[in-house]
């Protein structure tokens, strides 16, 4: 979508909004980056496109209705009943949709550790030489943010590197330029030869390379575990998910429900890095030999931490922006990171997260990634030179941000998403 469509429609839309011409009191003129319920909104497209609209919307016909005496008064109180409502809707929409029940959670966690001994078993009696660490599981299935279903978790799969053999280069210092992401240069090639180190074997052009290192384990977790055989044993359907960028196990674990395992590398550098085998998404060719820096350990508790400090309503905030994510395909392509991210850099502006103001942070954490999307940079709270917003086209900045900007005038609207059949 061009940025003139996208105006065009924004236009439309702040027309046919049902509470746009109430800023056109004494001026005449409407404010279209103010929905009346935003209170002093920040501008939040840039200043061409500003105009543009600015100016197609002074040559509107006016309605004389809108200048009654007291509508300002009216207005007030509708600005106040609006956000008690918002508010209400978004606690009943976190009840009834948002939060898993605890025994849907529990079933998944325990079909995600029947799988995770078996690789354990399996893996240890296959490789007994391959250089792991203990296998663990991660996400938000561990820490109580996943929201709708109970339905993913990740295998952390930790692989030891020798400290003299590896180093790792920071995505920024090589001709990639991307932060957030590293290389594993293979070092003292003279001295320790090839094969000196295990994971030699998934080196491609001097680096380590994750696809390689993926390839290992998919040869051996699709390709030699009996699975239908384990399934029977536990009681599941489990099958490998073909083809998949990442390697991923799907286990149907009651009729009615499937997790999704993913299978994730891991390395920790000696600084305490982390770094996961998940491609980048853009242009994956040439960033074949790029490991991905995950802060999700760090961010999440920063999260936790503020919200225990004040008794706040972060992590609700972030349970409900995930929920109307995944339930709505417009707006998949934000991830958790990026709205933890933007809930924490809101955080070091915004005081209040009493649980009486999440309408207020939820409100303004749309608009802040609208902002973050016009800018098409989201800085990482934890690594400022991260943008968060590198892994989206410039196409699917445009339909996040033309959606959320609409979702201003209408944030109810996000919440009302169809029951998904199962
Ligand atoms: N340490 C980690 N543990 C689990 N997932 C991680 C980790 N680091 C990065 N990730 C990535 O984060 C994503 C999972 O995020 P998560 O917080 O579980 O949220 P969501 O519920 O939205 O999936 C996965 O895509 C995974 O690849």
């Amino acid at each position: 979508m061009t940025y003139f469509v996208l105006f065009v429609q924004m236009y439309d839309r702040t027309i046919s909004a049902p509470t746009s011409p109430t800023k056109m009191q004494q001026t005449g003129k409407r404010s279209w980056e103010e929905p009346v319920w935003m209170g002093s909104s920040p501008r939040v497209l840039n200043h061409d496109m500003k105009s543009t609209v600015s100016r197609s919307l002074q040559s509107l016909p006016t309605s004389s209705r809108s200048f009654e005496p007291g509508v300002g008064d009216i207005l007030l109180l509708m600005r106040a009943r609006m956000r008690l409502s918002l508010q209400e809707r978004l606690w009943e929409f976190y009840q009834t949709r948002v939060n898993i029940p605890a025994e849907e959670q529990a079933m998944a966690r325990r079909a995600a550790l029947d799988i995770c001994a078996e690789l354990r078993v399996f893996l240890h009696a296959k490789l007994p030489d391959m250089p792991l660490r203990e296998m663990y599981l991660s996400g938000s299935l561990y820490d109580d943010l996943q929201v709708v279903t109970a339905d993913h978790a990740q295998l952390m799969v930790p692989l030891i590197l020798e400290k003299n053999l590896w180093s790792s280069i920071p995505g920024e210092d090589t001709i990639m330029n991307v932060p957030g992401f590293w290389l594993v240069r293979r070092e003292n090639l003279e001295y320790f030869p090839r094969s000196s180190s295990y994971w030699d074997r998934c080196m491609v052009g001097g680096y380590l390379s994750p696809k390689s290192v993926l390839e290992v384990f998919e040869k051996l977790v699709a390709g030699s575990i009996n699975w239908p055989a384990i399934g029977s044993v536990l009681d599941y359907v489990i099958r490998p998910v073909v083809p998949s960028e990442t390697l991923t196990l799907e286990v149907q674990y009651e009729t009615d429900r499937k997790l999704y395992v993913d299978f994730l590398p891991l390395l920790v550098m000696e600084d305490g890095t982390s770094l996961i085998a998940k491609p980048h998404r853009l242009s994956a060719e040439r960033n074949e030999n790029l490991w991905r820096q995950s802060f999700r350990v760090a961010e999440t508790a920063r999260l936790r931490a503020l919200d225990q400090e004040d008794g706040g309503c972060r992590c609700t905030c972030l349970k409900v922006a995930k929920a109307v994510c995944k339930l709505s395909p417009a707006l998949h392509r934000l991830n958790s990171s990026q709205l933890t991210n933007t809930i924490l850099l809101l955080s070091e502006k915004e005081g209040d997260w009493t649980q009486e103001a999440l309408a207020d942070r939820f409100l303004q954490l749309l608009r802040a990634l609208v902002g973050h999307l016009e800018a098409g940079r989201l800085p990482c709270a934890l690594g400022p030179k991260v943008n968060l917003f590198c892994e989206l086209t410039e196409q699917e900045v445009d339909e996040l941000g033309y959606t959320l900007y609409c979702a201003l005038s209408d944030p109810e609207g996000l919440l009302r998403t169809e029951v998904e059949q199962p």
